[in-house]
């Protein structure tokens, strides 16, 4: 028996309050702290859009020069991630090798403990600074290849894709892909990151919260679906497939990856901006026939049950054109979102509730162990 109570998923709950992004269904809006994510994937850099979110306000340019010598001096694999990443098996899913890559950096960080708002903040940046290394040598570790030092010469993007493919690609590349890294990196109360801030309600530490986060991101419902996006599409190939594909899809029940969302029922507001970067990389690649296969799966979904893509759907062919392996496209998704997990970390922490949500209980009556 359901409780007519019960708000199954918590949907349409309202749990708190933040000030770190708004998202707006009715306006189909995003705001970064008052920000509409489209101008800032338009005019500003994801280091800018970290130092955003972190402190509620874009850097001066003093500020954002501090930012990025930080984030260079911390950018090189440190020895724990290399070494736990090492001990894994070539086998493992690569969200699993940054979950444990994530943890071991932070059992081996000595202020850990220290959850006070300058310390969390450290914190924060290091692990921002140190996830390009932990997904570029993932990558490159299951490609049998040897680890790419960083440059310190080349900004937030174009360094990680060096890290990862020993080059830097085209500029046309490193924007697709900065665009990209913007408007993944923060989203309210999804639930990797209100998993974050159950885990720091506890006065857990911020690693703790963060790799609590990255298995919540890791299904296929939340950050998961980029990759699952791809696999669809290796599976269909060709865009006079899709009709017949979605329809056998639908009628065995399938959810149909990077559609649909829980909050934005009319269309995703960063959909058009990744799209946009998507064509630039359709072009780059030359690939129409997978920009077909987009707009034929998309408009086969819009006409039978009028549910429109969400941003994992032109995430996951943008990964596919840049070079990444699949199963990578999610720990992607992790590098960027540390930035907003950490934001909210640090305002949970600072205006802290225990959650501890009740339930309805529909197990056996009490009942004795010895008879009667
Ligand atoms: C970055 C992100 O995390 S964005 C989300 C990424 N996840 C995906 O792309 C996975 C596919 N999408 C889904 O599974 C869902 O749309 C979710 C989980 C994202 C949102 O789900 P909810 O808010 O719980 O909506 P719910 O699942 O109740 O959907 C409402 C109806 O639309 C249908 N529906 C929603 N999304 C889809 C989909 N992708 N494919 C097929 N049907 C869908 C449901 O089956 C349901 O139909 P019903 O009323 O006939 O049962
Ligand atoms: O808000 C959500 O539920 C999922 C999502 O789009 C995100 O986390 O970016």
């Amino acid at each position: 028996m359901t409780d007519p109570d019960i708000k199954k998923g918590l949907a349409g709950v309202v749990v708190d309050v933040t000030a770190v992004s708004k998202v707006n269904p009715e306006t189909n809006s995003l705001l970064y702290r008052g920000y509409p994510v489209q101008e800032l994937a338009a005019n500003c850099t994801f280091e800018e859009v970290a130092y955003l979110l972190w402190h509620g306000e874009l850097p001066t340019p003093v500020q954002l020069e501090e930012l990025q010598a930080f984030e260079r001096e911390h950018r090189e694999l440190s020895h724990v991630a290399k070494q736990a990443i090492d001990l894994l098996p070539l086998d493992a899913h690569p969200m699993d090798v940054v979950r444990t890559a994530v943890s071991a950096y932070g059992a081996a960080d000595p202020t850990t403990a220290d959850t006070s708002p300058e310390a969390m903040l450290d914190q924060a940046k290091r692990l921002w600074a140190q996830l390009p290394a932990i997904v570029a040598y993932t990558q490159r570790r299951l490609r049998d290849e040897e680890l790419v030092e960083p440059r310190d010469d080349l900004g937030y993007s174009a360094n990680f894709l060096h890290m990862t493919f020993g080059e830097v690609p085209d500029l046309v590349v490193v924007t697709a892909f900065d665009v990209s890294m913007i408007l993944y990196a923060e989203h309210s109360f999804n639930a990797s990151t209100f998993t974050a801030r159950v885990v720091t309600s506890t006065l857990s530490d911020l690693y703790s919260a963060v790799t609590a986060a990255i298995g919540a991101l890791k299904g296929p419902l939340h950050g998961g679906a980029n990759e699952a996006v791809m696999h669809m599409f290796d599976e269909i190939v060709f865009a006079d497939r899709a009709e017949e594909w979605l329809d056998e899809a639908l009628a065995s029940k399938r959810k149909i990856m990077g559609f649909g969302h829980r909050v934005y029922k009319n269309g995703d507001s960063r959909v058009p901006t990744m799209k946009a970067s998507l064509d630039t990389l359709l072009v780059e690649y030359d690939r129409p026939d997978l920009g077909e296969l987009y707009t034929a799966l998309e408009r086969a979904m819009d006409e039978r049950k009028g549910i429109k893509p969400n941003l994992d759907y032109p995430s996951g062919p943008a990964y596919h054109l840049i070079g990444f392996d699949t199963e990578l496209f999610t720990p992607l998704f992790v590098a960027s979102r540390v930035t907003g997990w950490t934001a909210h970390i640090r305002e949970q922490a600072a205006a802290n509730a225990l959650i501890r949500p009740l339930s309805a209980y529909v197990g056996s009556e009490q009942r004795s162990v010895v008879g009667g």
